[in-house]
């Protein structure tokens, strides 16, 4: 089933069911994500959008079916190239999640570190860069962010955006090509959170990256979203894949078109 709407997926969820022990969260999902999307999961609160996420980091084995990881997401694209992560051995899955950068939505940074400390951290653990070089970097990627001179600030001494604005600097320390964001805009006033949409599109744009967003922030699906999945909790599993701009004037499901406008329809 090769055709050509799936030719340049970075990420394919196949047959997906999840679960925790008995108790399934979520099953036969199957979407693809694009390379350069801002891909949303999207769906009521304990519908599975952050176990979703975990099946994606690493951090949760599918009960059945696959996630499959793009080889290299520069490369024209067979089904051959596609690698079947949690199949995958140890190694080879280290170095997919070295692709990847996460932003959790605590920001979780280290509250005894500096900013620059805590972007060089991952950077000095992953690469044999020197002390000048790695310090110059994370300047770099806190530039990248919109925080550059904060470099000797602690977490505490900064506001709720900045922290999630130096999250996401330290997501990109190892220069991902896929980025996953767990409720970014969580605790953010409107201001704010208007702000770390801007700076996620920026980062689609000029870096290049692909980017997987959980999020129920209807304004953020909207000015950023250009993909999706709709995860249902009645049913226990999808609705719709596609652009939530498209979904919320056409999804042939009422559960879509009410969520997207916040049961405001007809
Ligand atoms: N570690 C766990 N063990 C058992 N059940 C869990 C665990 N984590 C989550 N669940 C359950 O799985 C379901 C999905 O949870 P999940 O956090 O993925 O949903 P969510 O859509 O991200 O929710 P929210 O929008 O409220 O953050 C919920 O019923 C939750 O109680």
């Amino acid at each position: 089933m090769a055709d050509k709407s799936s030719s340049n997926s970075i990420i394919k969820a196949e047959d997906l069911t999840m679960a925790y022990g008995d108790f399934v969260v979520q099953k036969d999902l199957t979407f693809d994500i694009k390379s350069q999307d801002i891909f949303i999961i999207m769906g009521g609160s304990g519908c599975g959008k952050s176990t979703l996420l975990k099946h994606f980091i690493g951090l949760k084995q599918p009960a059945t079916g696959r996630v499959l990881f793009h080889s290299d997401s520069q490369q024209n694209q067979r089904e051959s190239d596609y690698i079947d992560f949690w199949q995958a051995e140890e190694s080879r899955r280290q170095r997919l999640m070295q692709r990847c950068g996460v932003l959790y939505q605590s920001g979780a940074l280290w509250s005894s570190m500096t900013l620059a400390e805590n972007i060089a951290l991952p950077i000095g653990e992953y690469t044999d860069l020197s002390e000048s070089d790695i310090r110059h970097l994370a300047s770099l990627k806190l530039a990248l962010v919109g925080l550059k001179g904060f470099e000797d600030y602690y977490p505490s001494e900064i506001s709720g955006g900045m922290r999630k604005r130096a999250g996401l600097a330290r997501a990109l320390a190892l220069e991902p090509d896929i980025l996953f964001l767990d409720e970014p805009s969580a605790g953010l006033d409107p201001i704010s959170a208007r702000l770390l949409d801007d700076l996620i599109l920026q980062l689609r744009d000029n870096l290049g990256c692909t980017l997987v967003v959980v999020t129920h922030e209807l304004a953020s699906i909207f000015a950023i979203g250009n993909n999706s999945v709709f995860l249902d909790a009645e049913t226990k599993t999808m609705l719709t894949t596609g652009d939530p701009n498209e979904l919320v004037k056409h999804s042939e499901h009422e559960t879509v078109r009410r969520f997207l406008t916040r049961g405001a329809e007809e």
